[in-house]
């Protein structure tokens, strides 16, 4: 299976003067944990990580010390996570007939998670990891504090990456955005918005992506959990 990674982001909501996933969690970058589990998953055998040139050489560092050099690929990103998708899909192989996309931000996902999505997509052209919402959600009236009203739970989930799609119609549904002028902020948008069905995967509660600084915090707990069992 070929994994992308979308890593060119800049952590504005983060507050670090760098690309977050360049900072420190638990002695090691948050990117390279997010690496050792497609690392240790048994589905994935090419890596793209989709990355801005001014950290390539902090990448490559990473990438040397897991050991990984003959399967990750540095691909440059765009401004826009979309964009850096679209950049993505441009570096892969013409044997990639399907691919996994997982936010680099996503560093607590398990290697079982990245070989179930792998084998689920097996069987459909797109799906994604999501988990049930937890929370009562509000719908709020455009502009203002307003609650226009309260959707039905058992519809609701938080959609996670991986995500996974056939390479030639996640490429077509880009080119289409980009017609379109749609912005989203997940590849299974696109799909949607072109009328194609996008399958559901039992995601992982702690796969959390690394927003703010208290995820890092929440993020580095999780891991403390797992290593001490
Ligand atoms: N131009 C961009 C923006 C984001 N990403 C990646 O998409 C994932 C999810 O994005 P997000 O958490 O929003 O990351 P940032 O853009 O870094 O954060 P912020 O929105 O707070 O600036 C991250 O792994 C991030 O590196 C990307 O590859 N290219
Ligand atoms: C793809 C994603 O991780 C799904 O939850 C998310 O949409 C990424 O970007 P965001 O800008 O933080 O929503």
């Amino acid at each position: 299976m070929y994994l992308l990674i979308p890593a060119a982001g800049s952590g504005r909501r983060m507050g670090a003067k760098r690309n977050k996933l360049l900072l420190p969690l638990l002695g090691q970058p948050v990117l390279a944990w997010t690496l050792l589990a497609a690392k240790q998953s048994q589905q994935i055998e090419w890596i793209g990580i989709i990355g801005q040139p001014e950290d390539w050489l902090d990448f490559k560092n990473i990438i040397s010390h897991l050991e990984l050099s003959d399967k990750v690929h540095l691909i440059q990103g765009g401004s826009t996570r979309q964009e850096s998708v679209y950049r993505g899909l441009q570096g892969l192989p013409t044997t990639a007939n399907r691919v996994l996309i997982h936010d680099g931000a996503r560093c607590l996902a398990t290697s079982d998670l990245f070989d179930r999505c792998a084998e689920a997509l097996q069987c459909c052209a797109g799906l994604i990891a999501a988990v049930p919402v937890k929370d009562t959600i509000k719908i709020v009236k455009p502009d203002s504090q307003i609650i226009d009203r309260t959707p039905d739970r058992n519809q609701l989930w938080a959609a996670q990456t991986p995500q996974g799609f056939a390479v030639e119609t996640l490429r077509q549904c880009h080119d289409e955005g980009l017609r379109h002028g749609w912005e989203v902020t997940d590849d299974a948008a696109l799909f949607e918005q072109c009328g194609l069905p996008v399958t559901i995967v039992e995601g992982e509660e702690t796969n959390l992506k690394v927003t703010t600084p208290v995820d890092l915090a929440i993020a580095e707990f999780i891991l403390r959990q797992r290593i001490s069992q």
